[in-house]
């Protein structure tokens, strides 16, 4: 019933916003009252309002006992803008975005700081994400979202800022249709392509983590971002949730997925200090599928449109990713949150831009296989 009048209430409050002319801010006070927003009559008080190129940001004081509330985020419809609302040091802030984010951007290949990736557009400007800061990262999102788009933009864009310090080690469990056709870049170390390979090339991560954690200890170094130790690698997954083991796997299959997920968890617990990122990509995350480790371990978690607010929860901790509503939009939660949109980048610009990098099918370094030694400094 509550829920009746509060959608009709809500109903009525976007049709009277959009036949009144009235102000932004004219509306939002009404809006208070509308949906009950106010304690005794008190509704809050505008206090500050501060203009940007981008955004409005009305500041108010609130009756004791109000904090923020989900309902006040029907101001998106009543504004027909794009609304964030925050509660800070005991002051309601509506941000009020002067545009939507465009459905499209294309992937501009403008170079950047060494390990900053332009993840995304958001209301506020470009997002970077800075692996040096953010080592591990989860992605998660329904089918058709933009997944592999945007693993395919951060490899492009690693490859770009620092040709000569970064390698990878893909597992592509889309039977290696994805990432395949990089394989013979000389940054690419290792692409897998079922759990079989998967175990190799997580065996082989393991075994350089460990020789750099010897390295580290005899050096007496805490952390790569202090030194002088240029090279960074990058373990991508796409799909994890294929890793999972279920009722129909032998024994012996059981063993291999348990010892990628095992391993998975130990990467993400130990070597984002010694120089090995994590990122893990996935459909749909359940607790089964997405390695507990991997999840704590990853300061930065976007989503892709998810199917349920429950799968949200599971990917970024909280809900949202349900609402998003076109291909390559999504959530960055670091210890913000940012809804973006992600520029598009296409295999054949890859390709192209990046042949250069393409080593001689001839040479013994082509197989899925290459196993250079590690160089440091
Ligand atoms: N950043 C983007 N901007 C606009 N369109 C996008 C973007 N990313 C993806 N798309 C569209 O969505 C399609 C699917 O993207 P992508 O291959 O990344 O899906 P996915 O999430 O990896 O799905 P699946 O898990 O099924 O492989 C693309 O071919 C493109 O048409």
């Amino acid at each position: 019933m509550d829920l009746l009048i509060g959608g009709g209430l809500a109903a009525f409050t976007i049709y009277a916003a959009a036949k009144w002319q009235k102000s932004d801010q004219d509306k939002i006070q009404h809006t208070f009252k509308n949906i009950g927003y106010l304690v005794k009559d008190k509704t809050p008080k505008l206090f500050k309002t501060t203009r940007s190129d981008t955004y409005m940001l009305y500041t108010y004081h609130v009756p004791f006992g109000l904090v923020d509330d989900p309902k006040l985020q029907v101001l998106e419809k009543v504004l027909n803008k794009p609304v964030k609302i925050s509660f800070v040091n005991t002051k309601l802030h509506i941000k009020v975005f002067n545009q939507q984010l465009p459905k499209l951007i294309d992937y501009d290949w403008k170079p950047t700081e060494r390990w900053n990736i332009p993840i995304g557009k958001s209301y506020n400007g470009s997002i970077l994400h800075d692996f040096d800061k953010i080592p591990h990262m989860t992605i998660a999102g329904m089918t058709r979202q933009g997944k592999t788009v945007l693993l395919k933009l951060i490899f492009a864009h690693l490859i770009l800022n620092n040709p000569d310090d970064v390698e990878f080690y893909i597992i592509d469990l889309k039977g290696g249709l994805e990432f395949g056709e990089y394989e013979n870049m000389k940054q690419v170390k290792f692409v897998a392509s079922d759990v079989d390979e998967a175990e190799q090339c997580l065996s082989s991560v393991m075994d350089k983590v460990k020789e750099d954690m010897r390295y580290f200890k005899a050096k007496g170094y805490r952390n790569i971002v202090d030194t002088k130790i240029k090279r960074r690698r990058f373990v991508i997954v796409d799909e994890g949730a294929q890793l999972t083991p279920s009722k129909h796997h032998t024994k012996e299959q059981r063993k291999k997925f348990d010892y990628c997920q095992y391993t998975l968890g130990e990467i993400s617990r130990i070597s984002g200090a010694l120089g090995t990122r994590l990122i893990f990509g996935n459909q749909y995350p359940t607790v089964d599928n997405l390695p507990r480790e991997v999840k704590q371990n990853s300061d930065a978690k976007i989503s892709f449109r998810l199917p349920t607010e429950i799968a949200s929860r599971v990917a970024i901790d909280e809900h949202g990713a349900e609402k998003l509503n076109n291909a390559g939009r999504a959530i960055y939660r670091t210890h913000e949150k940012h809804i973006m949109q992600v520029p598009y980048i296409d295999d054949k610009d890859i390709s192209e831009r990046l042949g250069v990098y393409n080593v001689s099918s001839a040479s013994p370094e082509t197989t899925s296989r290459r196993e250079d030694t590690v160089e440091f400094g």
